[in-house]
């Protein structure tokens, strides 16, 4: 049979049209480069259709619905939420309709790529094939993404399970909601379907809220629980069965087995790589089980016409992570740039209200670090004028130092923690110290002022102390 496929040489080939995959085409494009980009599925990948975007939406109502229910404080009557679920469905559905545009193949095509939407796969070293298109490239980006990772627990792959891909698309709010795992998805989701009225339980081998500050993933893990989340951390998952619309998962711990029956089951237990269908040993490009090995800019080590960018490149799952994997694309490989991908620091906020966030190192990984030159400068909003006023004074702001005020890392628990850290971050990634974070008007009342309180107690001691307070007693003998 004869090929019938059309061919294209351009600077930059893409495989998949998700966070990463998009900012590296759109870099690429406004270069004036030559690109095509693939995609199988929807433009816009997990984050716009099946992650970020329809779980923070979701979160949303569920706060919405959870105020209802704390109004009287504020003298409001309280009431219980009466929830519509294809109301809610139809309000995740419209935002994720709003953000599409951003993503769309005619925003693309408009920037100058040719997008082909179809699986591709390495027919050689330097080219891509799909049905419709063989593309040789100057370099290939593979942006492939990530999916839930089903475990080979005994009877789970028979089971009626969601993942974060069918979890928004369900006929009807739970009943009772089984979450395989403690992480951020299946934190986030706890909260956000008990609030919505489910009964949901978390079965989480480890601790809830594993990767945050201990302090911090403690009042959270308070939260939820205080809310009707059953927890039961330290229970591994290892049998699932189901009859008649009823899901059992056996548990074990050191306590023993336990049995939790739910009406559905929700797998949130990690990532693993789409490297499937990719036809890599073609390409001459080496994997692990985290994805695509590369050299610290991103660069393929087997192949170097290939770079991989966003959860596929195997060293984290999030959409500013893609984001900074783009940039690094655009300077090590285009603009042949020094750039290494190492993000300073990368922040990773868990959306549960009120919000974990952490920047760079938390105080554990510092100490393994540094030792005993390390300090904590902590500021909790229960003294925060404005956390006060509006009630939600839990947490605080936590800055990791080393000597000489050399910013390391953060943990803030708290409404708008998310936001707040940002702060931080942007110190640390300039390479600022802890005074940095004083020296600022910070306006009044807001959160964010937790922040420069924090780093303020630090210098505390020298700005109140003896040696000063004598120098200012002599000094106000000057007329
Ligand atoms: C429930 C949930 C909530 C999340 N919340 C957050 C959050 O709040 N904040 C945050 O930062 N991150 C969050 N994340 C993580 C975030 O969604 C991912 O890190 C991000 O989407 C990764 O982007 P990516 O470009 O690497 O991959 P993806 O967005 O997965 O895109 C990969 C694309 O490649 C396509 N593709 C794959 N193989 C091929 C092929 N062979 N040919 C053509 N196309 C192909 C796929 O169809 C897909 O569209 C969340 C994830 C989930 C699951
Ligand atoms: N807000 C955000 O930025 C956000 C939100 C959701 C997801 N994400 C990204 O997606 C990634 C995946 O999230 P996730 O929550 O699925 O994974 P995760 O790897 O963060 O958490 C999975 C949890 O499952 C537990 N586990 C594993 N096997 C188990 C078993 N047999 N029984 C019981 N517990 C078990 C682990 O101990 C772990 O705590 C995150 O790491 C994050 O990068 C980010």
């Amino acid at each position: 049979m004869t090929d019938t496929r059309k061919t294209l040489d351009v600077d930059v080939a893409v495989i998949g049209a998700g966070s990463g995959g998009l900012s590296v085409a759109s870099g690429s494009a406004q270069l004036g480069l030559k690109v095509v980009l693939f995609e199988r599925g929807e433009m816009g990948g997990d984050c716009l259709n099946t992650g970020c975007v329809p779980s923070k939406a979701l979160i949303h109502t569920a706060k919405h619905a959870q105020a209802m229910r704390e109004n009287a404080k504020f003298g409001i009557a309280a009431a219980e939420p009466q929830i519509d679920w294809q109301a809610v469905k139809s309000h995740i559905h419209g935002v994720i309709e709003q953000i599409a545009p951003v993503d769309s193949q005619e925003r693309f095509e408009g920037l100058g790529c040719t997008v082909i939407r179809e699986h591709a796969r390495f027919e050689d070293e330097k080219t891509l094939i799909s049905d419709s298109v063989r593309v040789t490239a100057r370099r290939i980006v593979i942006a492939a993404g990530s999916r839930a990772l089903v475990p080979p627990i005994p009877g789970l792959a028979d089971a009626p399970y969601l993942t974060n891909e069918t979890l928004f698309e369900i006929d009807a709010l739970p009943e009772h909601l089984i979450i395989l795992g403690g992480g951020p998805i299946g934190m986030e989701m706890a909260q956000a379907f008990t609030r919505l009225g489910s009964k949901v339980s978390v079965i989480e081998m480890s601790k809830a809220f594993g990767k945050a500050d201990p302090e911090h993933a403690d009042l959270a893990r308070r939260k939820l629980i205080s809310e009707g989340v059953e927890l039961l951390e330290g229970n591994k998952a290892e049998k699932v069965d189901h009859t008649n619309g009823t899901i059992r998962v056996t548990a074990s711990s050191d306590q023993g087995e336990t049995v939790v029956e739910g009406t559905h089951l929700l797998v949130a237990l990690g990532r693993t790589p789409n490297l499937d269908g990719l036809d890599l040993e073609k390409g001459n490009v080496e994997t692990n089980k985290q994805g695509i090995v590369t050299k610290d800019n991103l660069k393929s080590v087997s192949n170097s016409r290939v770079w991989a960018v966003g959860d596929i490149a195997g060293c984290g799952q999030f959409t500013h992570l893609a984001g900074w994997h783009a940039s690094i694309f655009t300077q090590a490989a285009l603009m042949k740039l020094p750039a290494k991908a190492n993000p300073n620091p990368l922040p990773a906020v868990t959306y549960v209200q009120p919000e974990l966030a952490q920047i760079g190192m938390t105080e554990a990984e510092a100490r393994d670090a540094h030792g005993d030159k390390v300090e904590v400068a902590q500021f909790a909003f229960e003294e925060n004028d404005r956390a006060i006023a509006e009630r939600e004074t839990s947490g605080s702001v936590k800055i990791f130092t080393k000597g000489g005020g050399k910013l390391l890392g953060a943990s803030v628990y708290g409404e708008g923690a998310g936001d707040i850290a940002q702060i931080i971050a942007y110190a640390i990634a300039n390479g600022q110290k802890l005074r940095s974070l004083t020296s600022h008007i910070s306006p009044y009342p807001t959160r964010a002022e937790a922040v420069k309180r924090a780093a303020s107690s630090h210098f505390q001691s020298t700005v109140f102390g003896k040696p000063m307070r004598t120098a200012v007693s002599i000094l106000q003998r000057i007329p």
